[in-house]
């Protein structure tokens, strides 16, 4: 028992001594200094004496403290209570842990009470150049300091509102407290605007400093419950917080206490203020911060995956359907590359077949002007097909010989639509012709529409000369170079029907060499040869360039003469025909004399038809080969006797 009453007195000992130390613990009440802190201290001192008198048994005390103290004073946990502006109640909210505010401040700014305070906004009156916000870019402004919220911030947040962003879209110049060097500044011209606190104006106009009608209010709000003249949005006076390891019942009892100030006492005249009333709501003094990126706020905020999908699931829709769009399109990029890869290959490849194929190609337009040609059109037409480009090709290489209607039914086939070919003969650059086997084709498009033509030429002149020299060889001697029997026959032929239809005559005379074989036994072929060309020149010689001088046979010649009706005008010619091979011939050194036998047989007197009047003359010849040659003997119907009787 003894032991109990020994424990129970040493426990009333140690209470006695530890209740007038708890009584002794004081609370401590920070207050953000602004000022020089003596000012502070003395306007917030009568605070400690109100709560005091409230909770007789506490002992307040109030200490002045700038920003960094005011922190840190928080963080070693030395404080019960703090009052400080909103923006710095925000700061301290997020990183200190402070309780939501017991209490607002009512003011006593412009003589009235107010628990809400905004930002101005001004220039000099007489700026035509500055009526809105927006005109304020790239201006200069003038204000307390950019930690300032109601000197700075909240003008700043207005103006981002607006677009123009501070501190970037214009000058800064701060002035320092207090707000009064701010107007100073707008008004000796060393700043555009000025920005303060709302009822500093009002108030340096009642102490007379300020000319109001000087200055002009930039997007002014018209505040029904507000008397003073704002550029902003309203924001909560100074908040009364408690630290979150305070007593609830101390804070609850502060709080009442704080409530029933009277703005008329001599307390809260002393303290400069009208009270305290209900806590206001801080969130747009949050959100101002948070939009200018100012503490705590100056960090991005992190942002989840969520956080994004949820805020922004429009913007990530369209921009994975743009996304989507741009990955299609790039497909289709790629797909039409390939596409153009593989006809960029096909064309070299066609241009590489059209290279090969020998012929000169040309690809023109609908009006024959070209606009491709191959590399083998050089060597064809004279021309470099770049020379060519853009010039028509029937220009070019026109060379007269086709006439009019020979074009005109070229072109009237390949606008039909079809394939034209033809020999065309052209002229080189050079001034040179050239035959050209040419086959002109129509490129149209699915409806039809005729784009270009392709012209493939082909160099014939060659092949026209072997043409030629085969169809020489094929109608004249190759001795002489006179007709031989077979074109002898179509010209004769064609002059008998000429005869006919013009009812005039012709003659045909066959000239044999008369003892023409002696000469060939004695001097030699290549004499006999000499002989036979030189007969033939000397024939020519007798006639006109209408008639014909054929050799059909050894030493057997014709001669063919138009319009001759009579047999006198056909003798005549025979005659001076045998005079001149009676000439003495010097060849290869040799000096010849022959003679000659002719047969005439005239048309129609001695036969209508080619064989009936080669019949007669050959008849005509035998005669005078027997009438003791080296004479002309024209056709007599009694030779026929004569003949048949032989
Ligand atoms: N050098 C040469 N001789 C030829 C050629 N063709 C034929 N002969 C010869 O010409 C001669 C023709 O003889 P003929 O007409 O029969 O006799 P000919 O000696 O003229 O006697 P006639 O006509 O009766 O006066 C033959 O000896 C043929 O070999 C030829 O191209 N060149």
């Amino acid at each position: 028992m003894s032991q109990f009453f020994r424990r129970l007195i040493a426990s009333i000992f140690l209470l006695g001594i530890t209740l007038p130390l708890l009584a002794a613990e004081p609370v401590r009440i920070g207050v953000l200094a602004f000022r020089p802190k003596p000012q502070t201290l003395a306007q917030w001192q009568p605070l400690a004496g109100v709560l005091q008198r409230a909770m007789p048994e506490r002992n307040f005390v109030v200490e002045a403290l700038d920003y960094p103290e005011l922190e840190a004073a928080i963080t070693r946990g030395e404080l019960d209570f703090v009052l400080t502006n909103p923006g710095h109640y925000v700061l301290l909210a997020h990183r200190n842990g402070l309780s939501a505010p017991l209490a607002t401040l009512i003011s006593k700014d412009s003589g009235q009470p107010l628990s809400d305070f905004g930002g101005v906004v001004f220039s000099l009156a007489q700026r035509a150049d500055i009526r809105t916000l927006t005109d304020l870019r790239g201006k200069t402004l003038a204000t307390i300091g950019t930690s300032s919220l109601g000197g700075y911030q909240m003008q700043a947040y207005e103006l981002t509102r607006k677009s123009v962003r501070l501190p970037q879209d214009a000058r800064i110049l701060t002035t320092g407290m207090p707000h009064d060097q701010v107007v100073a500044a707008v008004l000796a011209g060393r700043a555009d605007a000025g920005f303060v606190r709302s009822g500093v104006l009002e108030n340096m106009a009642s102490e007379g400093k300020l000319d109001l009608n000087r200055l002009k209010i930039l997007n002014r709000q018209d505040k029904p419950d507000f008397p003073l003249q704002v550029s902003t949005r309203l924001y909560p006076e100074w908040p009364f917080a408690s630290l979150p390891n305070t007593d609830k019942d101390l804070a609850r009892r502060v709080a009442a206490a704080l409530f029933v100030l009277e703005k008329d006492a001599a307390v809260t005249r002393a303290m400069a203020i009208h009270g305290f009333t209900v806590p206001a709501d801080y969130s747009p003094v949050e959100e101002l911060l948070r939009e200018l990126r100012q503490p705590p706020f100056e960090a991005a905020p992190a942002f989840t995956l969520q956080d994004v999908s949820a805020r922004y699931q429009w913007q990530i829709f369209a921009g994975v359907i743009a996304g989507g769009l741009i990955v299609l399109l790039a497909i289709r990029l790629v797909l039409v590359n390939r596409r153009l890869a593989a006809a960029r290959t096909r064309d070299h490849l066609l241009v590489s077949a059209l290279e090969a194929v020998g012929n000169g190609v040309v690809i023109t337009d609908t009006s024959a002007k070209i606009e491709w040609a191959n590399t083998a059109f050089e060597p064809l037409t004279g021309y470099k097909p770049e020379e060519a480009l853009g010039l028509r090709a029937s220009e070019l290489v026109k060379s007269g010989q086709q006439d009019q209607p020979f074009y005109a039914a070229m072109w009237s086939t390949i606008l039909r639509g079809e394939v034209w070919r033809g020999e065309v003969v052209n002229r080189r650059k050079d001034g040179s012709l050239y035959d050209e086997e040419l086959t002109i084709a129509p490129v149209k498009d699915e409806s039809g529409t005729i784009l270009h033509f392709v012209g493939i030429k082909h160099d014939i002149t060659e092949r026209k000369k072997t043409e030629e020299r085969i169809l020489h060889l094929a109608q004249y001697d190759v001795l002489t170079d006179l007709p031989n029997r077979a074109l002898l026959n179509d010209r004769l032929q064609q002059a008998i029907a000429a005869a006919r239809r013009d009812g005039t005559g012709l003659a045909l005379m066959l000239i044999d060499l008369d003892k023409f074989k002696p000469i060939n036994d004695t001097l030699g072929h290549d004499v006999g040869d000499l002989l036979l060309k030189e007969v033939a020149r000397r024939l020519r010689g007798c006639v006109r360039e209408s008639d014909t001088v054929a050799r059909i046979g050894g030493d057997e010649f014709v001669v063919l003469l138009r319009t001759v009706a009579h047999v006198p005008d056909a003798k005549a010619v025979a005659e001076k025909i045998r005079n001149t091979l009676n000439q003495p011939f010097e060849l290869a050194g040799h000096r010849l004399s022959i003679s000659s036998s002719t047969g005439i047989a005239l048309y129609p007197e001695h036969g209508s038809s080619e064989v009936e009047l080669s019949k007669n003359a050959d008849i005509a010849m035998y005669h005078a080969k027997e009438n003791g040659r080296d004479n002309v003997q024209a056709f007599q119907p009694e030779m026929l006797d004569g003949r048949d009787a032989a």
